[in-house]
């Protein structure tokens, strides 16, 4: 597997498990077995998934040690002030059965980033996290952080995939030395992404599905991915895209069918952010 190193020097598995939606006690833990057995090492969840504690006790059951795995949370929205960030980052801890992340991210840039991030620095500084990230920013959330942080972000996790390529965010986000993430990397299983031409093409030249060549595509732009399956050869097929290549002229045609279309919530949507606040 390789590695992205961060800007902390923290290595992060370029390719993860992601668990969204997975809320099946007996999916979630099959989909991470599936991944264990498969060489994944970093896995992505969040408070408002609801399945911490489950993905900390399919983790617990493996033998493998904590410092080879990558763990990520995120802080929910309904956290508002630097204490309530203390205490949910502790409650996560413990669902989690780690004494600490690899990885912590403030979910979405609604009301009070700044004094949740000034928690997070302090976490990060007392050694509870490896490092810390955002999710969701975009360039005016990232210059607003950025006039009160101490820390720039190891990470900005945000939406992306071959129809919402993000280029623009993406090159801002180089120029900052912050790693982009992807979530939603396969477009969700949206969108007939996965049913585009130039896509199918292009798998069936490599003899590899179109899932695999998207990945691979992000790989290829430096980008952190952590495709969700609770299905075992999905969860196989996702991290089968090292052995192969996408050409120069591939990864044109793939730049070439970007839609600028977001299959998902707006950072940019008041009203998403607002209401955000009140989800638990
Ligand atoms: N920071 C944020 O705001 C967000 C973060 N995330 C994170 O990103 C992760 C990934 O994003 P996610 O929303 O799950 O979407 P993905 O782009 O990973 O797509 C997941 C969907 O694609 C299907 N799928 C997976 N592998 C394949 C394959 N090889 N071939 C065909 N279909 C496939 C899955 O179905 P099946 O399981 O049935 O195989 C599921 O329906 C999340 O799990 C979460 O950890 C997600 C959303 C927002
Ligand atoms: O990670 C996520 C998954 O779903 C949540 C609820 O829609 C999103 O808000 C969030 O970004």
């Amino acid at each position: 597997m390789e590695n992205v190193t961060l800007n902390n020097g923290t290595k992060i598995p370029q390719l993860g498990l992601g668990v969204f939606l997975v809320e099946d006690k007996n999916d979630l833990r099959h989909s991470i077995e599936y991944a264990l057995a498969d060489g994944y090492r970093h896995f992505d969840t969040a408070a408002i998934y609801h399945n911490e504690a489950g993905v900390g006790e399919a983790l617990a059951a493996s033998d493998v040690k904590r410092s080879d795995l990558f763990i990520t949370s995120k802080l929910w929205d309904s956290v508002q002030t630097y204490d309530d960030t203390i205490t949910a980052f502790k409650a996560s801890l413990q669902r989690l059965q780690t004494d600490y992340l690899d990885l912590y991210l403030i979910h979405w840039p609604s009301a009070g980033y700044n004094e949740k991030w000034r928690a997070m620095e302090d976490l990060y500084n007392d050694g509870l996290i490896k490092a810390i990230g955002v999710s969701n920013f975009e360039q005016p959330q990232m210059d607003q952080l950025l006039t009160t942080a101490k820390i720039t972000p190891a990470v900005d996790q945000i939406e992306t995939h071959p129809y919402f390529q993000q280029t623009q965010l993406h090159e801002y986000l180089a120029n900052l030395g912050i790693a982009h993430e992807a979530w939603g990397p396969l477009g969700q299983g949206k969108g007939g992404v996965l049913k585009d031409p130039v896509l199918n093409e292009i798998a069936t030249a490599h003899n590899k599905s179109v899932a695999q060549v998207i990945l691979r595509w992000h790989i290829q732009r430096g980008i952190i991915v952590i495709p969700k399956s609770i299905h075992q050869a999905r969860v196989a097929e996702n991290i089968d895209v090292f052995d192969f290549e996408l050409t120069d002229a591939q990864m044109t045609a793939i730049a070439g069918i970007d839609k600028h279309q977001r299959g998902s919530e707006d950072p940019n949507d008041e009203a998403w952010l607002k209401r955000s606040l009140t989800m638990n």
